[in-house]
């Protein structure tokens, strides 16, 4: 049993995260109020400092005031750090919860999704997609928490102390960081352009790199190799010209930002001078004129990072949109007790609508713990037969399973009963351990050893962590197998449909993880489709197909009684071993 979904209500609606997560929240907005706040002790210091040395100058004051403000300053500093540390140990532990917790559900609504919608998408690529959007939308979540407090309270901090000091010449300077916005605003496009330029430049230059490299030996030999190097010279130049322009744009534009939202320091100049000498507005000593001056130039570094908010926000959308109809209460299907039972097939025939018969007339029962071996020669039906379980087609005849007809069941009863692993591996970019307990909470090691793959995940250099790249891209084909099959170990069903698993593994191996498939399906029905005859003589029972024809029996009745599969049998090596 898994701990699923535990505390989201609607986990199709983001403030059931937020919600869900509200004692780390608490404690950030704790830790948050408290560093955001002790943030105005530095302005305030400073500008006391600054009036007690004018004193200490002027004797009104002694070297003991100044080191009791010093000692105060850095205490208050160090209590601000140390609240800032726990606030982003506690955001990040919250981003990880929202990720582990949206993924789960991700994971579990995927693997409900019928097998031809997944392999209409390619499983790999929706899951790997998918999780790259989780990881966009937890890490908008993420940086909304941290600069909510870092930005947003800050600045309204800063701004609250600006206006308490000269609520006029704080209006007055604090128009400048939102005009600084809105010029950014309106150069983003220029920016994004030549960005865009930029990479669609960088992309032909790679292509053109590569193809040079690759083709480099005809190139030669057909005399074309002046010409190429004019046409790669072309990409060449191109690609600078627009990595300059982009970069003009990209760099040049941020201190004219900054500059702009700084202008308020020379009205700060004039009237808080004005000020300090009393004729202004308000009447400033030294510290506060200091302070004024130093919360401003703060509220306006800080105001630059508003726009990182808003761009992470944004991307989050984006994302969350697009995993959204995925973000569904739909628990794992559990195995349960009343669900384990007979599989009976009574007189089942198949064929794809519109197409002729695959195979007819299959007929037997099967108890927990049997295996039973499929064969035949190349394109008999096997992965047929192994997906006729899925239902996705309808079947002729029956089959039942614990006394109910399979195609009667719901998506949900189904996928409780039938475990399925296809031909393609269908792993997806993430971890080892992601890709094989899907958000469940246990020690993948022992399902790693059951399918021999534990010693060669430890040799990695980042263990089970390892990403495995999109399809298994960084895994042997072999590996990739062996992981897939641990994920269906790792979410064993009463019948398990296992489509070619050993096929990429050398002999000695699959003997090995055929002999824990034994042990750790031991009370599940296991159907092995496989080209490879020389564990049949272990199975329970032996159906050979061949041309719509279908014989079933024990390995030693069919090996009796079907001359093919004797045949089959006796060419490959496991037969000379017998
Ligand atoms: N979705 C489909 N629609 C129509 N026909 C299909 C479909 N899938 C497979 N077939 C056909 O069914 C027949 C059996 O294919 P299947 O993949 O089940 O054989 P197989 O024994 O598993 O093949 P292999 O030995 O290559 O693994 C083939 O003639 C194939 O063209």
């Amino acid at each position: 049993m898994q701990k699923k979904e535990k505390g989201i209500g609607q986990p199709d609606r983001i403030l059931s995260y937020f919600k869900a997560q509200w004692p780390v929240l608490l404690i950030v907005t704790l830790t948050g109020l408290i560093y955001n706040i002790g943030l105005l002790a530095g302005p305030w210091f400073e500008g006391k400092m600054a009036g007690c040395l004018v004193d200490v100058l002027g004797k009104r004051a002694g070297f003991s005031d100044m080191l009791a403000l010093v000692i105060s300053y850095v205490v208050t500093i160090a209590v601000v750090q140390i609240a800032r540390y726990c606030k982003r140990f506690y955001v990040r532990r919250f981003a990880n919860n929202v990720n582990r917790q949206m993924k789960e559900i991700l994971y579990s609504s995927l693997v409900q999704k019928s097998q031809t919608e997944l392999e209409e998408e390619g499983a790999g690529n929706v899951m790997t997609k998918a999780i790259l959007d989780v990881d966009d939308c937890v890490e908008g979540m993420r940086k909304f928490t941290t600069e909510i407090f870092d930005t947003g309270v800050a600045l309204i901090a800063y701004a609250g102390m600006l206006l308490f000091y000269d609520w006029r010449l704080a209006l007055l300077c604090m128009l400048f960081p939102p005009i600084s916005y809105i010029v950014a605003e309106k150069m983003k496009g220029v920016v994004q352009r030549t960005g865009a330029i930029y990479k669609e430049k960088s992309g032909a230059l790679s292509a053109a790199t590569l193809d040079r490299a690759l083709n480099a030996i005809t190139y030669r030999v057909y005399g074309c190799e002046e010409e190429r190097k004019a046409a790669y010279e072309r990409e060449l130049s191109s690609y600078e010209k627009a990595a300059v322009k982009a970069n003009i744009w990209s760099s040049t534009l941020p201190p004219v930002y900054r500059v702009i939202s700084m202008a308020g320091v020379l009205f700060i100049l004039y009237f808080g001078s004005r000020n300090a000498l009393g004729t202004g507005w308000k009447v400033f000593d030294v510290a506060a004129f200091t302070t004024f001056l130093s919360c401003f130039t703060r509220l306006s570094v800080k105001s630059s990072s508003a726009a990182k908010l808003f761009n992470a926000v944004h991307k989050a959308q984006v994302s969350w949109r697009r995993i959204k109809p995925l973000m569904k209460a739909t628990p794992f299907p559990e195995t349960k007790e009343e669900a384990a039972g007979e599989l009976v097939l009574s007189h089942v025939s198949f064929s794809y609508p519109g197409g002729g018969t695959i195979y007819r007339d299959v007929s037997l029962q099967a108890e927990p713990g049997e295996i039973i071996g499929v064969t035949g020669p190349v394109g008999c039906g096997k992965s047929t037969f192994g997906k006729t379980f899925l239902c996705e087609y309808p079947y002729e005849g029956s089959i039942t399973f614990g006394g109910r007809e399979l195609q009667e069941l719901t998506d949900s009863e189904r996928s409780g009963s039938i475990g399925y692993l296809g031909h393609d591996p269908e792993l997806f970019d993430d971890t080892i351990r992601n890709n094989i307990l899907l958000g469940k909470d246990e020690d993948p090691g022992p399902l790693l050893k059951a399918v021999c793959l534990y010693q060669e995940v430890e040799e990695m250099e980042q263990g089970m962590d390892t990403v495995v790249g999109n399809g298994g891209i960084r895994l042997s084909g072999g590996q990739a197998k062996r992981l897939a099959l641990a994920r269906t170990l790792c979410y064993k069903r009463p019948v398990l449909v296992l489509d070619d698993p050993f096929s990429a593994l050398d002999k000695e191996t699959e003997k090995q993880v055929f002999a824990s498939l034994k042990k750790l399906a031991a009370d599940s029905i296991v159907i092995l489709l496989s080209h490879r005859l020389y564990l049949f003589p272990q199975m329970d029972q032996v159906i050979f197909m061949e041309k719509g024809r279908v014989i079933t029996g024990s390995h030693e009745s069919v090996l009796k009684n079907c001359p093919e599969y004797r045949k089959l049998y006796g060419e490959q090596e496991g037969g000379a071993d017998r």
